[in-house]
């Protein structure tokens, strides 16, 4: 069994998916994990971001965790995850996930996990699982999400939503719903509510 859980950036998915995939007993994966860790590794060798020729050879070593608790991304024994959600990864993350070769690698990497698992992102559901009998989009206006990542970033609640307002912005080609995903506004529910809303529909 495949659940995805996309949506616009910080709208919950990761903090639910791990919800979810705990109260299941099944691993989940982090897309953005990936396209941000291809981010790190471009900006720390110097490289072009909007180049796949300069990112590919980047990314042999690479390979994602997928721990119900939290995924980890390594590079061979390098353990990349706290340097994953700073702002300059933020701000470089949306011009390498443009990139159809970086997203043919990532897709690689998600489809050789073995199911049961619970997949999040922006694509899971159209374009990696699009077989997915449970599939899910989560939103919040930009102010809430904002308001919610400020807890986690240095910057201020206007900085980060107009930095979120942005990248949604620049994903907007691969962020589409599944015509067949349940969409929650996450807005008015606690984290637990919407990992509840979730499992309920499950069963
Ligand atoms: N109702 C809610 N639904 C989802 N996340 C919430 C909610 N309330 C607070 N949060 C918090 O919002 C933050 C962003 O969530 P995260 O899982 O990192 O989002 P994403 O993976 O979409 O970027 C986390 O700290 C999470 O705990
Ligand atoms: N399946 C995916 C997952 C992420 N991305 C891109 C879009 C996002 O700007 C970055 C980072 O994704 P991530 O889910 O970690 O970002 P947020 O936590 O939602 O801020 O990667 C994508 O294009 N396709």
């Amino acid at each position: 069994m495949i659940v995805t859980i996309d949506g616009v950036a910080a709208s919950g998915k990761s903090s639910v998916s791990s919800g979810v995939a705990q109260a299941l007993g099944v691993p989940y994966v982090s897309s953005g994990l990936l396209y941000r860790a291809v981010t790190l590794l471009g900006l720390e060798a110097g490289a072009d971001l909007a180049d796949p020729a300069a990112l590919l050879p980047l990314l042999s070593g690479v390979r994602l965790e997928p721990l119900a608790s939290g995924n980890r991304v390594w590079n061979d024994d390098h353990d990349l995850t706290a340097d994953l959600h700073s702002t300059r990864v933020d701000g470089g993350v949306s011009t390498v996930a443009a990139l159809p070769e970086i997203r043919e690698w990532v897709d690689a990497q998600l489809r050789a996990l073995p199911a049961p698992l619970v997949a999040e992102g922006r694509d899971m559901g159209t374009n990696v699982f699009p077989h997915a009998p449970h599939k899910f989009y989560l939103t919040a206006s930009p102010r809430v999400r904002a308001e919610r990542r400020a807890r986690e970033r240095p910057e201020d609640i206007p900085a980060i939503e107009a930095a979120l307002t942005e990248r949604d912005r620049q994903d907007t080609t691969q962020s589409a719903p599944a015509p067949d995903a349940r969409i929650i506004d996450t807005g008015p529910l606690t984290l637990q509510g919407v990992i509840d809303t979730i499992l309920n529909d499950l069963r």
